[in-house]
């Protein structure tokens, strides 16, 4: 069996469950259940904590997990990401208070507050900065103005948190950090049908059918507007020197691809959503 570690709590949790859901596997009836055994799909579930997933997986206690890029530079561990989720996304970021720095070669002797210190502190070497880190659980951004530290580094979705305490990012983002699945760098039985059925769940996902009809004198002009995943599948219609066209385009993109298609003359455009997929 496939020994897979799972989000029990926190930011990734719930998606995790809905994607391992849409891939066909079983999952747990209340929060409080931590091993859930998918006999019919030859997996095993454990429900950890985020942070410590990449731990496990690492030292080959578990084949494969799904955690956050960040927690896994965090960890230390020997796991390896074997691909993006396209969930959780979020940034890395150092930030003061207003003014105060504006590049990470000004944190030279400072104290920096952080969650994820052992993933700054290798940052910083990078740079030949040396800093004192603080090490806190979280809230990180209420550290300045508490006193413990003169800069954060932490995650910045919209970046609301750090406004409402006075701070401002600066210097290069440290990382750009989303949802990712591991693994210890072996290859166990059953990884492969994990990833292939996780990557349907993100094209149905990502992704939507767009149908229409067209002029095939037309067609070059609209196949230039979305041409396809892989390419467009096109089929004649019963009215002579018309085509039937069908193409996946990205979910965020259909309203503009649609206006454009419209402009170069195609009609009749439909749009449907992908239940399932395997690319
Ligand atoms: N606001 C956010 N937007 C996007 N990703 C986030 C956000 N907050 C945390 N994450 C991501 O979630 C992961 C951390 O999950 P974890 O459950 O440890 O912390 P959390 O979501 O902050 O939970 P909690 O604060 O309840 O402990 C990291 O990969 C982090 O980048
Ligand atoms: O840029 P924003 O959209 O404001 O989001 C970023 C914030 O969200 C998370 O905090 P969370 O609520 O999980 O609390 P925590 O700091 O205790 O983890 C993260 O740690 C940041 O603090
Ligand atoms: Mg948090």
């Amino acid at each position: 069996m496939l020994k897979i570690a799972v989000p029990n709590k926190g930011s990734l949790a719930e998606t995790a469950a809905w994607m391992l859901d849409e891939a066909g596997y079983r999952g747990r009836r209340d929060g409080k259940e931590l091993i859930v055994v998918d006999a019919r799909n030859e997996v095993e579930f454990f429900f950890l904590r985020p942070r410590d997933i990449a731990t496990y997986v690492g030292s080959g206690a578990l084949d494969v997990g799904i955690t956050g890029r960040d927690l896994l530079l965090d960890s230390g561990s020997d796991a390896v990401e074997v691909e993006g989720l396209g969930f959780a996304r979020s940034t890395f970021r150092f930030a003061g208070p207003a003014g105060r720095f504006t590049d990470a070669a000004d944190l030279q002797g400072v104290r920096i507050a952080s969650s994820y210190t052992l993933l700054v502190e290798a940052h910083l070497a990078s740079l030949g900065v040396t800093a004192e880190l603080v090490r806190l659980d979280g809230a990180v951004e209420s550290a300045v103005r508490l006193g413990v530290a003169d800069a954060v580094a932490d995650v910045v979705e919209t970046g609301a948190t750090l406004r409402a305490q006075g701070l401002e990012v600066f210097g290069e983002p440290i990382l750009a950090s989303e949802a990712v699945l591991i693994s210890n760098g072996q290859h166990p039985a059953g990884l492969n049908t994990l990833k292939r059925r996780l990557d349907g769940v993100m094209v149905a996902r990502d992704y939507v059918l767009v149908d229409y009809d067209i002029e095939r004198s037309r067609l070059d002009a609209a196949i230039d507007v979305a041409h396809g995943f892989e390419s467009a599948t096109v089929s004649p219609l019963q009215k002579e020197g018309w085509v039937a066209v069908r193409v996946m385009v990205r979910r965020d993109e259909t309203n503009q691809i649609m206006d454009a298609l419209a402009d170069v003359g195609a009609r009749a455009i439909i749009v449907s959503r992908i239940h399932a997929a395997r690319i």
